[in-house]
């Protein structure tokens, strides 16, 4: 068990009273830089917290490596930090004032990843109307973040390899090579030595990418961290919110199945749920209840992780029904077969819905990019994939 190390946190009254590592804490920690509002928050979004021995290993690890330009692979359980350890090296590596740039290389359409990297040449294919330059020459002087490195198609792990080797890249479409010299971390949450044992994933790229490894430990491993992070996600909440320290323990004892990102999304539900409120052990048992449970208790919230619903937690059918309405088609008859003689444009059908709540969500989150990708369950990372891809604008 281990409440024992969360009595001794700093920060939570014991009767409950407002934290005491406020906000303005955090953004001390950034004010050096003057930055603005939405930089500071930027800065706080990448801010590496925790201080179990796990994560002062991490640390060490990184401080070794940033010095360096070895490319690094970050693997570790989905939602445990990966990308922060990637921006984390990027931020004290001597590459810092150069881009740091990020692709989830899984979740961008096989036939779009190799101009998404590589970039590409006007004319070069359908829909290359304009030349593009590719992530790798964006993040040129800086660092280049693989997400989800192990769901690379087969051919453009060769294609990627050939790109390290060379160190410069040409376009689709194009003919010379452009130099580029970008510091590459990678990341995944598959089981890479599986992956390559069955041939999914070539060796050869793997020993050109993974030269320094950086394995994360999942929350569970690390719970003394849960106090420090549950702060640190009240603080980028902007609720009024306190935690007592019995809802601390309950909180450090749960399993995190989801790691930190779960923690987030719990923390979003309890400023929705108890914003302004002392949180005590009830209310954090309810906040850590298996879903099925929370929703028959009603108290299922738009911060959960499933596809976000328009208002409030529903089943499929009566949120497709709201959909159906608010795209403007009569509120459909739910049992009418989805299929008739005409044709179904899926693609276009999905894209639409996709859109709209895209649109919805970045004009939820004020345009903050980050926040609008948590209301979606997503990385920012795929989230300004698919903003791009519908040609939308945070602003
Ligand atoms: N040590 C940490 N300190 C502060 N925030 C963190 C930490 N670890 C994770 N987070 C936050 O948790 C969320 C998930 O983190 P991140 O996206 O880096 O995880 P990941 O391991 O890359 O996930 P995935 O496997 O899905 O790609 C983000 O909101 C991130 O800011």
């Amino acid at each position: 068990m281990y409440g024992s190390q969360a009595q001794e946190v700093q920060g939570f009254d014991r009767d409950g009273g407002a934290p005491a590592w406020p906000r303005e804490a955090s953004l001390a920690l950034v004010a050096e830089h003057r930055p603005t509002i939405r930089e500071a928050r930027a800065t706080l979004e990448s801010t590496l917290i925790g201080d179990s021995l796990a994560m002062q290993e991490v640390r060490h690890l990184i401080r070794q490596v940033a010095k360096s330009d070895a490319s690094v692979i970050v693997t570790g359980p989905t939602g445990s930090g990966k990308e922060v350890i990637a921006n984390a090296i990027h931020r004290e590596s001597p590459r810092a004032a150069q881009p740091f740039v990020a692709v989830n290389t899984g979740a961008i359409p096989r036939d779009l990843l190799e101009s998404e990297l590589f970039g590409h040449e006007k004319g070069s294919f359908t829909g290359a109307i304009n030349q593009r330059r590719g992530r790798f020459e964006e993040a040129d002087g800086g660092t280049l973040f693989l997400d989800e490195i192990g769901d690379m198609p087969i051919d453009m792990q060769v294609k990627l390899l050939r790109v390290l080797e060379a160190r410069s890249v040409q376009r689709v479409g194009g003919r010379g090579q452009i130099a580029v010299d970008t510091r590459i971390v990678s990341a995944t949450h598959r089981d890479i030595d599986a992956a390559i044992e069955e041939q999914r994933f070539r060796a050869d790229l793997f020993f050109r990418l993974a030269v320094f490894p950086i394995d994360l430990p999942s929350l569970a491993e690390r719970r003394e961290d849960v106090p420090q992070l549950v702060r640190h996600f009240v603080a980028l909440s902007n609720a009024k919110l306190s935690f007592n320290q019995a809802a601390i323990e309950r909180m450090a004892n749960h399993e995190w199945p989801g790691n930190v990102r779960e923690l987030r999304n719990v923390i979003d539900r309890a400023a929705i749920m108890f914003g302004g409120q002392v949180i005590g052990a009830e209310q954090a048992e309810m906040l850590l209840a298996p879903r099925g449970r929370r929703l028959a208790a009603g108290i299922a919230t738009a911060a959960e992780p499933v596809a976000a619903p328009i208002d409030g937690q529903r089943d499929a059918r009566s949120l497709l029904t709201d959909l159906a309405s608010r795209l403007g088609a009569e509120p459909a008859d739910m049992d009418a077969p989805l299929i008739g003689e005409e044709p179904v444009d899926l693609r276009t059908t999905v894209a639409d819905i996709e859109q709209r709540y895209i649109t919805e969500a970045l004009r939820a989150a004020d345009g903050v990019v980050a926040e609008a990708a948590r209301l979606l369950s997503l990385q920012r990372t795929t989230l300004i994939e698919k903003m791009r891809k519908h040609g939308l604008k945070a602003a």
